[in-house]
């Protein structure tokens, strides 16, 4: 009989992003601390013998979430960790697999590599192809730099291309505000501007190391701690790119945020809060500054990838 896996997989933020010189096959080394969000991607896989992959994509019940971005061919994510594992396991059959998407598009919080991780694990589910948690990993940092870390979930230090991963220490819950814009930005054209900045002399690599005073806020569980540290290489290129994004920056330090940072690549931006209550009341700020085209409230860290137990 077919049965259908669901799998589930977090959003993340960069607590800590630091970007060093591009190299030459193109990519940057990067010295990052993810953390997961319990903002999910749901990924379902029905095994079918013909051979055959098909793909639909859904937004999640109540989450508004556009979803008119998302290649629905064999270049979305999703598809290409099913034909990776097929290809790996020398799997013969084909699959039917519906993304539901409760993490923004394009907006730095990885739901793209979350829907690979979340098809990675379904897929090996529902072909019983008996790959252990690092064989998975494997082909995830084939699929991409965050790939691994959707998959890894909680909180870990990531070095190489962010995909090299270190579990960090963490206490308690952080609350987050999550603001999103309609228009996303491009991983590779806000690496393109971050280039050109440093080029011209208006941005320096920094150094690879991971923050202390990030590392030491995570193991206090201190959100005020934690929020001070927050740094984005990124974030100057993405603002160059997307200005309006400052307005939204200067809205959360208004509605006294611990903090506030263009989550990766962005558009989305992420301010930290002292507790829930705190984040309700930043997100009622943004809403009513209009400086987003949605405000959402999630906290962290999350789990890693799994399978959903009916
Ligand atoms: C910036 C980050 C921070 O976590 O996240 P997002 O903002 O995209 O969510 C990641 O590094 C994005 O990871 P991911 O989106 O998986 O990247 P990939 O698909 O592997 O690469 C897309 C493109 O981003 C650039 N890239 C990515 C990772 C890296 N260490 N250096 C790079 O220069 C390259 O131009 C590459 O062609
Ligand atoms: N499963 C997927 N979900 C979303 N986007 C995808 C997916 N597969 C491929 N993409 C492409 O990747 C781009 C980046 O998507 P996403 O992962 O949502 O953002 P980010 O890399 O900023 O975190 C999208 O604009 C889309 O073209």
């Amino acid at each position: 009989m077919t049965r259908t896996v669901r799998a589930k997989a977090p959003a993340k933020v960069n607590l800590q992003l630091t970007v060093g010189p591009r190299s030459e096959d193109g990519y940057h080394p990067l010295a990052t601390v993810f953390q997961a969000l319990d903002l999910w991607e749901i990924v379902e896989a029905t095994p079918r013998t013909d051979g055959r992959i098909t793909l639909a994509v859904d937004a999640a019940a109540g989450s508004l979430i556009d979803t008119a971005g998302v290649p629905v061919d064999e270049s979305n994510l999703a598809w290409r960790a099913a034909e990776l594992l097929a290809e790996s396991y020398g799997i013969a059959d084909g699959v039917d697999l519906r993304i539901v998407k409760g993490v923004p598009v394009a907006g730095g919080m990885a739901g793209g590599s979350a829907d690979a991780a979340a098809a990675l694990v379904a897929c090996a589910e529902a072909w019983d192809v008996g790959a252990s948690r690092g064989a998975l990993a494997g082909l995830a940092a084939r699929l991409g730099a965050d790939v691994p870390f959707s998959l890894h979930g909680h909180t870990a230090v990531g070095m190489g291309r962010g995909d090299v991963l270190t579990p960090a220490m963490s206490h308690g819950q952080f609350h987050w505000v999550i603001a999103t814009q309609a228009a996303g930005l491009s991983t590779p054209l806000v690496f393109a501007e971050y280039d050109r900045r440093v080029d011209e002399g208006a941005q320096s690599p920094s150094e690879l190391a991971v923050c202390t005073e990030v590392m030491t806020a995570l193991m206090a569980g201190d959100p005020v701690a934690l929020g001070a540290s927050l740094t984005n290489d990124l974030e100057a290129p993405a603002l160059a790119l997307m200005p309006r994004l400052m307005q939204v920056l200067e809205a959360a330090e208004a509605a006294d945020a611990c903090g506030a940072i263009v989550s990766g690549s962005g558009p989305t931006v992420v301010a930290l809060a002292r507790s829930r209550q705190h984040a309700l009341a930043i997100a009622a700020h943004l809403r009513a500054a209009k400086v987003a085209d949605a405000v959402l409230t999630a906290s962290g860290p999350a789990g890693g990838t799994v399978v959903i137990q009916d």
